[in-house]
């Protein structure tokens, strides 16, 4: 089993590169245009390629309750590993996408208490959750907020497979992962505002920090037998 390590919001190849070169598992580009790491989709399709090219990471788009030409779009066009959901997608949706496409999909579930646990367990047609912090009541985007979200509501045993997110950052990720030690659900961990130095600008030192010290904490965790970014 591998353990994933997601820098999201990428925009630029040098930042790319450097998660890369840093060791991600998984690369995340936004396209949701009130957001300052948005990506127009035919930039994300370049930066997916140069991903691809590289061979080692999955390759993540987000979007935000995007209608059915914004799904072909991206599946056609930028052609990632991954769609990540990020708005109010329900159960329905998500299983109607996942009938109609060959990508693996991310449900992001914002999280601030069990019940949104439970309402997370409805989403059967998604390949991989994300559990995210609600967004705060004045946030002008659902998610990549940097709030984190009380960790032990993730250590319900009934979650299948799900990223951690929310708040993390070179600092407190390894805390994070050592939490969640008796989870095997945790297929990982996935950073946005905790790797940059303004919003939508990524310092490739805190990127590389990030990924060593959730890969160090990986390496603990007893189901681990070859921890991979
Ligand atoms: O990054 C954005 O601007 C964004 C906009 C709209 C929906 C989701 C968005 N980001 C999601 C993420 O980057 C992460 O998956 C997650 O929310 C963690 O973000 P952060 O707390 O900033 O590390």
């Amino acid at each position: 089993m591998t353990f994933l390590v997601k820098i999201c919001g990428l925009r630029d190849v040098a930042t790319l590169d450097a998660a890369l070169a840093a060791g991600a598992g998984m690369v995340g580009f936004v396209h949701f245009a009130r957001s300052p790491r948005h990506l127009e989709l035919a930039d994300a399709a370049r930066l997916v390629a140069r991903a691809r090219a590289r061979g080692q990471a999955q390759s993540v788009v987000l979007a935000v309750d995007p209608d059915d030409a914004t799904v072909a779009r991206i599946v056609e066009e930028v052609k990632p590993d991954w769609l990540q959901l990020h708005g109010a997608e329900t159960p329905e949706r998500v299983a109607a996408i996942q009938a109609a496409h060959d990508v693996g999909l991310i449900k992001a579930i914002g999280v601030a208490g069990p019940e949104d646990v439970t309402r997370a367990l409805t989403y059967d047609a998604a390949d991989l959750l994300l559990l995210d912090a609600r967004p705060p009541r004045d946030a002008t985007r659902p998610g990549g907020n940097g709030v984190a979200f009380d960790w032990a509501l993730a250590g319900d045993g009934r979650l299948p497979p799900f990223l951690l997110s929310g708040g993390l950052h070179p600092d407190n990720v390894a805390d994070a992962i050592a939490g969640l030690a008796g989870q095997a659900s945790l297929a990982g961990v996935d950073v946005s505002s905790g790797v940059e130095n303004a919003p939508g600008v990524k310092d490739t030192a805190l990127v590389g920090a990030f990924i060593r010290a959730a890969v160090g904490a990986a390496c603990q965790r007893p189901s681990m037998k070859e921890p991979v970014a």
